[in-house]
């Protein structure tokens, strides 16, 4: 195709999920103009733990951009019009690395982990456990880093000996991917922005910065380990520049944990606003403005987004299996051949059947804090179906959203008028008109669902002057919503969920 003559500017977006890479490549109006995504090893040596090959995650981002630039290149656009690239990616996931060679100590342990269970009971017998929470914004649990960095000093010889000797770098998968992007040893840029740090549970969420008192209460010597030093999420000289790939020299200015990202994406930036993003997890993010609001119901406080300083935070409602049972029930039971497949099956039955199933593969995350719950289904006799086991999980999600909606109601002090939604799960309409039927109010669905890449698209792009401000970009994808209004009564919305929190607090206790 001949090149195109537009003087147009465009931006690049790193999303490194948990399930797959992808890298896109968005114009001034926020609509994709090229993309690429690409599936990556999910690693289970043993019941509970989940890990990642760390290099396969940089192999995966590389291969993804390249593929999306050369469909860009064949579109007629210049490489020289990406003025910057964003990057997003999976949470908490920990990756260990030897400083003087790059190479990874240790899988990376992903954040739906649970080796670290006995570990965290331990640490919370700890006097000053509970003034964790007010310190960090989050409740001790499997869920953050710290828990998985204790457990690779204590249970690889090779961590603790890099630890002891000084050359131990952590970083959460944001660190890891600009140090590699940026080639490594050899330029050391060893970064990371608020909203990922704000999940290691080593940074104070007021200051924003690293706190001797959360490495003292984990017995680590901050002096011996390498931590990324903490810069703005939208920064024009961070975190360096892509070494390698077709994109070579390209400035990478911006990097969000995925779930703040996506609520930039949806352009949540001011106080009240919200989303629920359904993808290998569920997160349910509320921007609280300013100061942080630490819960007392049973949700986490983090880091939104810290744009040249101006910080918000939100409150969150992390739900550990989303999309993941989706792809469970067709791995592991071939109940379907891909994803898109489970409405279609949940379809074949008018409603559960009766049964409930409380999808506690990593136990149970907010608003309930269950580490000792497994995955369980109730009430299945002989009329269940496959199609009801389908709806069952399916509907576990919409139930769980809609407890740490009133436990948000709680903290905030308001109630949602309508719950903005994203993530891949959020495709399936049975899904969506099941979630605005339970929480009783409106659920809106964008037209573009890459709000993720959009979000670290969006930090990259205000870096270098895309869009000067973010008044720009307010009604980016505000066309063609899909709106699922809620058809069914409350009192059976509420005679449904008192079931579901029934099931819930009889799957507590099984691996005790
Ligand atoms: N049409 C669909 N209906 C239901 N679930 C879906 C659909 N499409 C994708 N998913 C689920 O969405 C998840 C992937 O969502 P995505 O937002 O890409 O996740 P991540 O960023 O965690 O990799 C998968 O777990 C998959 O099972
Ligand atoms: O991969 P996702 O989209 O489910 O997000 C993972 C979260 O960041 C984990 O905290």
């Amino acid at each position: 195709m001949a090149a195109r003559s537009s003087t147009e500017s465009f931006v690049g977006s790193i999303d490194q999920g948990t399930t797959s890479s992808r890298f896109l490549i968005f114009n001034e109006a926020g609509e994709v103009v090229a993309s690429s995504q690409q599936e990556f090893t999910q690693i289970y040596p043993q019941p509970g733990w989940h890990e990642h090959d760390p290099e396969e995650i940089v192999a995966s981002v590389k291969s993804c951009i390249d593929s999306a630039v050369t469909a860009f290149k064949t579109n007629g656009y210049s490489i020289s019009s990406i003025k910057a690239v964003g990057i997003t990616n999976q949470r908490e996931t920990t990756v260990v690395w030897n400083t003087h060679t790059g190479e990874p100590l240790y899988n990376a342990i992903v954040w739906t982990d649970t080796r670290t269970q006995s570990l965290v009971r331990k640490l919370k017998e700890h006097e000053t456990s509970d003034t964790l929470q007010s310190l960090t914004g989050l409740p001790l649990s499997t869920y953050p880093s710290a828990g998985k960095l204790l457990w690779l000093l204590d249970n690889v010889p090779r961590v603790r000996d890099a630890y002891e000797n000084g050359y131990l770098s952590f970083g959460t998968i944001d660190a890891w991917l600009i140090y590699k992007l940026n080639g490594g040893v050899d330029r050391n840029v060893f970064v990371t922005d608020p909203s990922n740090a704000s999940r290691t549970m080593f940074m104070n969420i007021h200051t924003l910065k690293y706190d001797p008192t959360l490495f003292a209460f984990f017995n680590l010597d901050g002096e011996k380990l390498h931590l990324p030093r903490i810069v703005h999420s939208s920064d024009r000289e961070a975190y360096g520049t892509l070494d390698s790939t077709e994109l070579v020299n390209t400035p990478i200015t911006g990097c969000l944990g995925d779930q703040s990202a996506a609520l930039v994406g949806q352009k949540g930036f001011s106080a009240g606003q919200a989303k629920n993003t359904y993808g290998t997890g569920c997160f349910l993010l509320y921007n609280v403005g300013e100061s942080p609001v630490i819960s007392t119901h049973g949700l986490l406080t983090t880091v939104a987004f810290d744009f040249q300083g101006k910080v918000n935070y939100a409150l969150e409602g992390s739900i550990a299996v989303a999309g993941s049972s989706i792809k469970f029930l067709r791995d592991n039971f071939e109940f379907i051949n891909d994803s898109p497949d489970i409405s279609a099956l949940a379809e074949t039955v008018e409603d559960n059947g009766g049964c409930v199933f409380v999808t506690a593969f990593s136990g149970l995350f907010a608003p309930y804090w269950i580490d000792d719950a497994r995955g369980t289904i109730f009430g299945i006799t002989t009329y269940t179906k496959r199609g009801h086991i389908a709806r069952a999980t399916l509907e576990a999600t919409c139930f769980q959203t809609k407890a740490i909606l009133q436990a948000m109601e709680k903290d905030s002090g308001h109630k949602l008028k309508e719950l903005a939604v994203d993530g891949g799960m959020c495709n399936s309409d049975l899904a969506m008109q099941t979630q605005a039927d339970l929480i009783s109010i409106p659920v809106k669905r964008p037209a573009m669902r890459e709000t993720t890449a959009l979000g670290a698209a969006i930090a990259a792009g205000l870096a270098v002057g895309v869009w000067s401000s973010i008044d720009d970009i307010q009604t980016t994808n505000t066309e063609g919503q899909t709106v699922f209004n809620p058809v069914m009564t409350k009192d059976k919305a509420e005679s449904m969920f008192a079931l579901w929190e029934r099931a819930v607090t009889m799957s507590r206790g099984w691996t005790n």
